[in-house]
């Protein structure tokens, strides 16, 4: 089995930054069963889009929820932002999860309500209980509208959400990350709902985000491809083992491929792509 490990560029040089998120040995279990990830080391450096690759299983949400304190960690350490995660209390888990901001396949708005609300919603990551309550000020009403525009849909900012394609709505949910200032985004399979087009559009927004704002991405993709087009280092898992980290441009489909279970899996995920 090939291990091809490189340290990312940011990694180098003396006036590298220290990463943002610094995952050592992570290992976790979910009750009584086996080890979904098993001595897992990942840093996220600020800027970069990481692509998370691996087959169905491999432990690439797994990654992800332990982040955000929602999978069980049993080994080592995750260092998101300054919180120690595995040793968080429930209380002090909102003050992370108030850090990273997420995005997931289904999008998940509240179809019924605004983009705008939808977008509004971001900023009570951040609220305590009486501001959630009393609504939102005029100041982040006209934050959530820059936002909007930035991500190319203020027009539709008093339709329903759920009114809206899927590319869109993925817009919309990527302006209610940002609207929580994250320090760090995690999109787990943000396209897998998305055509090719949408798809292309929708990651590279995630990766000018990541570049403007200096927050990293971490992206978990099923097409091979579109890691390679899209990010600046790829993480492959197998089997809750990191058997790939180095830099995209190092890469090609060919070395990703022990990645997979099934080395074809990879090349045939491109035709699926294709076909779509
Ligand atoms: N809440 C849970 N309880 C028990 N087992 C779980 C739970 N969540 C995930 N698993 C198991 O952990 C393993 C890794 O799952 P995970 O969802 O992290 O993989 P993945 O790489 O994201 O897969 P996919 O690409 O299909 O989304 C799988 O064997 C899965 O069944």
């Amino acid at each position: 089995m090939t291990t091809l490990t490189t340290l990312p560029p940011s990694a180098l040089g003396t006036t590298s930054p220290s990463p943002l998120v610094s995952v050592r040995g992570l290992r976790v279990a979910y009750g009584d069963g086996p080890l979904v990830l098993d001595g897992v080391d990942l840093d996220l450096f600020p800027g970069e889009t990481v692509a998370l690759l691996g087959s169905s299983g491999s432990g690439k949400s797994t990654l992800m929820k332990s982040l955000t304190g929602f999978a069980p960690i049993t080994g080592g350490s995750a260092h998101v932002a300054g919180h120690d995660v595995g040793t968080l209390r429930r209380g002090r888990l909102r003050g992370l999860r108030a850090d990273v901001g997420q995005v997931f396949q289904q999008f998940n708005l509240v179809g019924r309500l605004s983009v705008l609300t939808n977008v509004l919603t971001g900023a009570l990551h951040s609220a305590g209980p009486v501001n959630a309550v009393g609504g939102f000020t005029g100041a982040d009403r006209r934050r959530a509208m820059e936002l909007l525009d930035r991500v190319g849909i203020a027009h539709k900012a008093t339709d329903q959400a759920r009114t809206l394609s899927g590319g869109q709505q993925q817009r919309v949910a990527i302006a209610r990350a940002l609207m929580q200032r994250p320090r760090l985004i995690l999109a787990d399979e943000p396209v897998a709902s998305l055509d090719p087009t949408m798809s292309h559009q929708v990651l590279d927004l995630l990766q000018e985000i990541a570049r403007t704002d200096g927050i990293p991405v971490l992206v978990s993709l099923h097409v091979l491809h579109l890691a390679l087009e899209h990010s600046d280092r790829v993480v492959g898992l197998r089997h809750g083992e990191v058997l790939v980290s180095a830099p995209t441009a190092e890469l090609d489909a060919e070395q990703l491929g022990v990645v997979y279970d099934d080395p074809t899996e990879a090349h045939d995920q491109e035709a699926d792509d294709a076909d779509r």
